[in-house]
């Protein structure tokens, strides 16, 4: 009789959530119908249309990720034991030639930075894509390879020498400084073990859902992630070192502070209009993604150190894994063109949805070590780099605010008035959403709003 009423049980459940689940898989259909007709009319309008609809005039740091392409694909060699095995030919169009099981295989890339290359220098690379979210552009940056390879050394890195994230900040501001008006906003997030977690919430970080948006206008929502608006970079950098700081890390076997998640930055750069031009929405998604670590490798580690916590450093390698796995299935479908893009395959890529959709501009940087031993390791991260810099995503698009959509409270390098890092959040929704958005999430950039 329990076991009657326990299976009566779970059937009512079953059906509860039965028109929920079928409402999320026709959303999902739609976003996947919406996304594939953007391809399709970004590919078909693309080079032919006049320079003044694709964009900021020749010189201009958009214009180059036009010509350039949207996705690109840059390289550092991390500082260590130099090996014959793997040789680079730095700077622009350079490549990697590596010697593994016998095979020689070269690997070409947009921009190759040797071990020496230091963060000034990587940065500057980045630099036009960075200042180009001000322009409207949507960009995304993230750092791709194996786990202690110094993917958070150059999104990060030490305060002495800092990496891409505070020269970002700094360079943006700078720039805002310049003139016009512009609204900063931001979101932090980590995915651990899949699992999504606010790393600014203003309470213990839960674990928040993550869903697709509403019916027709695609996108992705996360429930009850928080958004900030910053006034100033001295509060910017605060928050993001707050945000640093609630990092799910570990020691592991190849790196003793090892970033066992995901974590996603973005900034959302809205610029009024003005006599120069209509306002924009630019977003910025800096993501610094966990390090490669091979199962057997972690797991043979763990055996040999009996540490209690190498279970949990087991099964973190295993879902990382997993989630690059789930990235890797993305881009190769984007790059094979396929109407269907297993987005929904992990967390991260659903999360990185809108950043690798047409229109957008994303940068990989792939970080390799040199040493002999991680060679297997270089040559897979190598792969999966190739597959990127195959991807087409459409030329880059710029999105206009509507005419009346300007920002409502804009501030320009407003002193904090009150403790730095106590910033007005909004709760649970993205700076004024486009109406054709329908998407609460700062992950989400709002739609190609041209007027
Ligand atoms: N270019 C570099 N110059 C100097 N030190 C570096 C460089 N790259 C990496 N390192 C050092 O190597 C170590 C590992 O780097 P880091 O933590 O950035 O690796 P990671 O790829 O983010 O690892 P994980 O995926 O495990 O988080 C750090 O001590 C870092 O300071």
């Amino acid at each position: 009789m329990a076991s009657l009423r326990q299976g009566c049980g779970d059937l009512r459940g079953l059906v509860s959530t039965f028109t929920q689940s079928c409402q999320g898989s026709l959303n999902e259909a739609r976003g996947q119908v919406s996304w594939a007709l953007g391809a399709l009319s970004v590919s078909e309008a693309g080079p032919q249309l006049p320079e003044k609809q694709q964009g900021p005039p020749p010189g201009c740091p958009g214009r180059i990720l036009e010509l350039k392409g949207n996705i690109r694909v840059l390289c550092r060699l991390r500082p260590g034991t130099p090996s014959s095995l793997v040789s680079s030919e730095p700077g622009l169009d350079g490549s990697v030639t590596t010697c593994y099981r016998g095979h020689r295989r070269r690997f070409r890339l947009d921009w190759v930075f040797p071990p020496d290359a230091s963060q000034e220098e990587v940065f500057r690379e980045l630099e036009p894509a960075v200042l180009s979210c001000l322009r409207g552009y949507s960009v995304c940056i993230f750092t791709y390879g194996q786990t202690g390879t110094g993917k958070t050394y150059s999104m990060e890195g030490p305060p002495e020498d800092p990496g891409i994230a505070p020269r970002a900040l700094q360079s943006l501001f700078r720039e805002m400084r310049t003139g016009g008006q512009h609204q900063v906003t931001l979101s932090m997030v980590e995915i651990y073990n899949e699992a999504v977690r606010d790393l600014l919430a203003p309470g213990p970080p839960e674990r928040l859902a993550v869903r697709q948006g509403p019916a027709g206008q695609g996108g992705i929502q996360v429930a009850g992630l928080t958004y900030w608006d910053v006034p100033n970079l001295e509060t910017l950098h605060q928050m993001l070192s707050l945000g640093r700081s609630n990092r799910a890390t570990a020691a592991t076997a190849m790196n003793q502070h090892s970033s066992r998640s995901h974590a996603l930055v973005t900034l959302t750069l809205q610029a009024a209009s003005s006599t120069r031009g209509s306002g924009t929405t630019g977003t910025l998604h800096l993501v610094d993604l966990a390090g490669s670590e091979r199962a057997w490798k972690a797991g043979g580690v763990c055996r040999a150190r009996g540490d209690p916590d190498d279970a949990q450093r087991l099964r973190e390698a295993r879902t990382i894994n997993r989630s690059l796995l789930a990235l890797g299935g993305v881009m190769t479908a984007l790059r094979s063109r396929r109407a269907h893009v297993p987005f929904r395959d992990s967390q991260l890529t659903r999360l990185l949805q809108p950043a690798l959709g047409p229109g957008a501009t994303a940068v990989l940087l792939l970080q390799i070590s040199t040493r002999p031993e991680d060679l297997g390791e270089t040559v897979c991260s190598l792969k999966f780099a190739e597959r990127v810099g195959q991807v087409e995503l459409g030329p880059a698009r710029r999105r206009r605010a509507r005419r009346s959509g300007t920002p409502s409270s804009l501030s320009t390098d407003t002193p904090l008035t009150g403790t730095p890092c106590t910033p007005t959040p909004s709760p649970g929704s993205p700076p004024s959403p486009g109406p054709d958005s329908g998407s609460s999430s700062a992950l989400v950039p709002q739609e190609d709003l041209l007027s």
